[in-house]
């Protein structure tokens, strides 16, 4: 049985990059009279075929590749939708300003992809789960940076790995474009930070409106006492 010389060795180590089907290179080899090294222990063959470098996959649920989808479009572009379910109920909606045709297409686009209506109807309420506290932490830090930017502040609070959030605005009262551009900036901040879950909050549902944490320490669009000036 011939011995691999430097060339089979190179030969192998090519093919074997290029993920060739094991039974080819087996095969191969066999053909060139390398059955030394067609009958190499499995792990062996096994570590040279692997792809070097480990390929992760986000796997999203529905919700998720919803905002996906609406984080590929800009507010003015964004008039439709593929999501097959019926279109949520805008018009109980409190605006702080006359809405657009831009802002009710994607406020209709958020309600569907899994935020709700306050039950003040003046603002978009949802729940993020996280892997852990610092995941949750770094969401809130990445998302207070924004409202810098923004110049607009959430209602939220934070348990664990777990963040409620609600936009509203508080000065002119009522749901406003900036609510909606921050809600859609959570949402992908939340996907880029892996989030475990996205899931309608019930937080105005439950115990009629104020059982929860946040709606105990903060009515829904309670004065923050600098938007009011
Ligand atoms: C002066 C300052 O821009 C305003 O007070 C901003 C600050 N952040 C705000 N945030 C929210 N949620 N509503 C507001 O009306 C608001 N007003």
């Amino acid at each position: 049985m011939a011995s691999p010389t430097f060339t089979d060795i190179l030969t192998l180590h090519y093919l074997s990059k290029s993920r060739f089907p094991r039974y080819i290179m087996a095969s191969l080899y066999r053909l060139r009279g390398l059955q030394s090294i067609a009958t190499r222990s499995r792990s062996e063959f096994t570590n040279l075929t692997r792809p070097t470098t480990p390929r992760t996959f986000l796997r999203l649920n529905s919700s998720q590749s919803q905002a996906c989808n609406m984080s590929a479009t800009t507010t003015q572009t964004k008039t439709s939708t593929t999501s097959a379910s019926a279109d949520p109920d805008i018009s109980q909606i409190s605006w702080s300003s006359p809405s657009t045709t831009a802002a009710r297409s994607n406020v209709a686009d958020l309600l569907k992809s899994g935020w709700s209506l306050s039950h003040t109807k003046d603002g978009l309420e949802r729940e993020y789960v996280f892997g852990g506290f610092a995941k949750a932490m770094d969401f809130m830090n990445q998302v207070a940076q924004q409202c810098r930017i923004t110049r607009h502040h959430p209602e939220w609070a934070n348990v664990y790995n777990t963040v409620r959030i609600r936009w509203t605005t508080h000065n002119p009262k009522g749901l406003s474009e900036k609510d909606i551009e921050m809600a859609r900036f959570c949402d992908l901040k939340a996907i880029e930070l892996g989030v475990k879950s996205m899931s309608k909050s019930d937080w105005s549902a439950s115990a009629g409106g104020n059982g929860t944490v946040l709606e105990s320490m903060i009515p829904a669009g309670s004065a923050c006492g600098v938007c009011e000036k």
